[in-house]
């Protein structure tokens, strides 16, 4: 029989983060603050309709308070960026999100910027962005995805220091971010995307030690793209045609390859959301003037 890969089980060590930030909310509710989220939700996505209640879910039991603001999908741009420009100013609100897709008519850019960085819980803000770029060591929200990657890659005890990192897809939400993490944590990174020939692809992939893959392309990661033992963390979400969730990664034929690999469901999805409250809990008690312990989040 084949050695088969370690499960990387994202369910549970969102479980465990999700704890931390209960204690965090206690802590901060008993100097009299309660962790405030914004969840803007425009048109009838069913996806979104599905994150955005998990969300909720997850918010409410965690001790953050969190509200969905929902708009049909004829709303304006300038209606949006006003709903913002008000939640900016409301001193209830500690972290705002804007959830992804948006209808063709409102620019997302627009309401990127429009979000002050210091309540922008996504980290899409330009400002957010460059400091990620730069490397900067003061605090500033980091995307939740990217962020519950490295926090699942710690809780395994996977250590980047000098390792070769293929990161595959290139979007704000997640490939980018990722890109600058990895090479924070001295990974040699490479990012792939749509354009990068097959061949290409393959060749890469079979150097890396560690394999992000967030492509949207079902199966797209397969056995002989993955040399033996390397750590493989498939972000893709494949909603199938019989309602099943397929990931980026042919999860059969990868794991008697890898060492670690995250599954899908129950992997990257539920970190997001538990990363998504530790950094409204760090936002909270900024804007509060608060300390929590440093490394609170350590799991
Ligand atoms: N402004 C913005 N910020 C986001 O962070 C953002 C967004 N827009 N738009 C959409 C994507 C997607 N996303 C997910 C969150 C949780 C799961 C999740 O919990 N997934 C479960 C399964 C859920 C299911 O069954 O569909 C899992 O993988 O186990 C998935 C995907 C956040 N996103």
């Amino acid at each position: 029989m084949k050695d088969m890969a370690e499960l990387i089980d994202g369910k549970q060590i969102a479980k465990t983060l999700r704890a931390k930030v209960k204690e965090q909310a206690t802590y901060l509710s008993e100097q009299g603050v309660t962790p405030g989220l914004a969840v803007i939700l425009v048109g009838d996505d069913p996806a979104s309709q599905i994150y955005v209640r998990n969300k909720e879910r997850a918010a409410e039991k965690a001790g953050v308070q969190a509200q969905t603001i929902r708009y049909d999908a004829t709303i304006t741009e300038a209606e949006l960026l006003q709903k913002v420009a008000t939640l900016n100013a409301d001193p209830a609100i500690d972290a705002i999100l804007v959830q992804s897709p948006l209808p063709e008519h409102i620019n997302e850019q627009h309401l990127q910027e429009a979000i002050t960085p210091e309540k922008d819980v996504d980290g899409f803000h330009p400002e957010n962005v460059g400091k990620l770029f730069a490397n900067r060591h003061e605090y500033f929200p980091i995307a939740n995805t990217p962020r519950g990657v490295m926090t699942m890659l710690q809780h395994e005890q996977v250590d980047l220091y000098g390792k070769t990192a293929v990161v595959i897809g290139r979007s704000i939400l997640v490939g980018k971010p990722m890109f600058s993490l990895l090479e924070a944590a001295d990974a040699s990174v490479s990012l792939l995307h749509r354009h990068t020939p097959d061949d290409v692809r393959h060749t890469m992939l079979q150097q890396a030690d560690v394999i992000v893959v967030a492509a949207g392309v079902p199966k797209l990661i397969t056995a002989n793209d993955v040399k033996p033992g390397a750590v493989v963390i498939d972000v893709g979400i494949n909603r199938m045609e019989d309602g099943h969730l397929e990931g980026d990664v042919d999860f059969e034929a990868v794991e008697p390859i890898a060492s670690k690999i995250t599954p899908v469901p129950g992997g990257v999805g539920p970190m997001t959301i538990a990363t998504l409250l530790e950094t409204t809990v760090e936002l909270a008690a900024r804007h509060h003037d608060v300390e929590l312990e440093a490394g609170w989040q350590n799991i």
